[in-house]
């Protein structure tokens, strides 16, 4: 049975129904399951792989062999001697790749893409134990920025890669990655931190390592994501940074560390910058210029991702990098295809909870549902007023503790919670299964964050919708959305009339950018019950002060009496 029937026999492209996190590492008994499943898929890889028949099988696990042996019955001896063909052997493969994906790659000496896993194997010698990681976790098909990017990096070359939201960007930065770091593994133990990921949030990072995990399972390689658990276990030198081989973080939480010289830098030599133009956005690029100094290995490869590259990011990224190759997949400004976006005019604040309310009614509002607003206070006001609605709603911002957004997230992923209310803090790159629809409560202030926020949904190539709420104060912020919409081939998503509002000069850009929309509060009590719940909470204090004054009266008549 050749290598790419093996990877078809794999698994299916569809999750499992009863799979309700991606990343979640497998109980006790599915280990056990995956184990023998692994074991056999595995040593039916290195079988296909060892073309020219010079490794001696593992006879150990004959079970798995024999179970490969009966299930190959249709095997001629011919088949298991050829050399699998490359899906893509030339230029004319590669041209019609990139024209049926919608790649456009630029740069010098640009590698042929890869058409599938199976073609790393015969070009970079895919190691095998990545290789049945992939299959075990049911990666059985490249996605087009895999297909281009992959090769890109191993051959050594910087990268700048621009991809639609839930394109697998993650893989396709950490197949070449670890691929890259076992094939140069150093003789000498605690050689030192040689693969670095860096992104914008926690949440992210997180996700980023528990799919790290899945592809480095069952090798000898030391990673970790950078977590303050760490970060202070190497201050206090109770763990020394140089025993692992590629570390996740976010900037800042690197660059404190990297100040007090617990982790050294000079050895890295494959750097990840997810989420680029983030990373590069006045917020980060300090943190990220300071990271980029310390990564002073002259064999250092750069990469960047992001579903969005401004062209001043753009110039900023080809400045640090060394004849970069640049790989735009689809277009630069649009939303993934695969979403369908839609503008609602509510008229005022008001109208959009009875927008919301009229969805709940015509069976729009299916769960599970993201909600973006633009301040922690109207996030929370919003989840107030839905909580009453017996929805399984949540909040999330950053004033809630990393523990509690973790199991908010957690718990959305697995299905507890089927509303989730959030700021621009999850805006980014978290991975969540199937979210049937996001609502922009609030109009996002930039085109980036428009295509960000609504790639929460429309994942791995699945459908979903998008539902932009705006009034008339957001005549001038929704006009970039339109842009994006147009792009995306979301006609149908606006009316006409919505087009012709303001046409946007670079100035008003900005300070749409710069300043937060005036909102009126979020909420359908009636001023009335408002006043009343006023009432109540000044009489409440009123009587706790008398309490103290009594009190302190009290205390002082004793201490008068005594001294008498
Ligand atoms: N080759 C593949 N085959 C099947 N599913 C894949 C493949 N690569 C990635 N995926 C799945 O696609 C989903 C989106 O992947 P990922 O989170 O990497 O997207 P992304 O491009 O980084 O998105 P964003 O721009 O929002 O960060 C994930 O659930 C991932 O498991």
């Amino acid at each position: 049975m050749d290598i790419f029937r093996i990877l078809s026999r794999g698994a299916s492209l569809k999750k499992k129904s009863d799979v309700t996190t991606d990343y979640a590492l497998p109980s006790k008994k599915q280990n056990q399951a995956s184990k023998h499943k692994e074991d056999t898929l595995q040593h039916q890889v290195e079988r296909e792989i060892d073309f020219f028949h010079t490794r001696k099988h593992n006879t150990n696990s004959s079970a798995a062999l024999k179970n490969v042996e009966t299930t190959e019955t249709e095997e001629t001896s011919e088949e298991a001697d050829e050399i699998p063909p490359l899906e893509i052997a030339n230029d004319e493969d590669a041209r019609k790749l990139r024209k049926a994906n919608k790649v456009k790659v630029t740069g010098e000496d640009i590698p042929l893409p890869i058409g599938s896993f199976q073609d790393l194997i015969g070009r970079f010698q895919l190691d095998k134990k990545l290789l049945s990681n992939l299959i075990e976790a049911e990666f059985v098909e490249p996605t087009a920025i895999q297909c281009e990017s992959i090769p890109i990096s191993l051959q050594n070359r910087d990268l700048i890669a621009c991809a639609p939201t839930g394109s697998g960007k993650t893989l396709a930065f950490l197949i070449p990655l670890v691929q890259s770091i076992f094939q140069s593994s150093p003789k000498q133990k605690n050689y030192g931190i040689r693969g670095l990921v860096i992104s914008p949030t926690n949440e992210l990072a997180v996700q980023i390592f528990q799919e790290l995990q899945v592809l480095v399972r069952g090798k000898k390689l030391n990673v970790a994501i950078l977590s303050k658990q760490l970060a202070n276990k190497l201050s206090n030198d109770i763990v020394k940074a140089s025993k692992y081989d590629i570390i996740v973080s976010t900037p800042l939480r690197l660059i404190d560390i990297v100040k007090s010289e617990k982790v050294d830098l000079s050895r890295v030599e494959q750097l990840v910058i997810d989420e680029a133009d983030k990373l590069f956005d006045q917020g980060f690029v300090e943190q990220t210029d300071d990271i980029l100094s310390n990564c002073s290995s002259p064999h250092l490869r750069k990469s960047m991702f992001s579903a969005t590259i401004p062209s001043g990011v753009e110039e900023m990224a080809q400045s640090i990098m060394k004849d970069p190759i640049r790989v735009i997949v689809g277009h630069k400004e649009a939303a993934s295809s695969t979403i369908d976006q839609k503008l609602v005019f509510t008229g005022s604040e008001e109208g959009k909870l009875l927008a919301i309310r009229q969805m709940i009614q015509e069976g729009e509002f299916k769960p599970p549902i993201i909600i973006f607003l633009q301040s922690i206070h109207r996030a929370k006001a919003l989840f107030h007023e839905l909580l009453y609605d017996r929805l399984n709603v949540d909040v999330i911002h950053a004033e809630r503790t990393p523990k509690q957004r973790e199991d908010v997230i957690k718990r959305f992923k697995n299905g507890d919670i089927w509303v989730l209310i959030t700021t621009d803090v999850i805006a980014r790159g978290v991975d969540f299964k199937g979210v049937n629809l996001v609502i922009n409560y609030d109009v996002p202030q930039t085109a980036q964050a428009y295509v960000h926020r609504i790639g929460r949904t429309g994942r791995g190539g699945k459908s979903g919708r998008a539902v932009t709420f705006f009034t008339k104060e957001d005549d001038q912020a929704v006009k970039p959305i339109i842009n994006v919409m147009k792009q995306s081939g979301c006609e149908s998503g606006f009316s006409g009339w919505m087009e012709n509002m303001a046409k946007l000069s670079k100035n008003d850009k900005k300070k749409v950018k710069r300043q937060e929309i005036k909102r009126k509060g979020i909420s359908t009590v009636p001023k009335v019950v408002k006043q009343k719940r006023k009432q109540k909470e000044q009489m409440i204090e009123a009587s706790k002060r008398r309490k103290q004054e009594g009190g302190e009266k009290k205390e002082k008549k004793e201490k008068e009496e005594e001294s008498e």
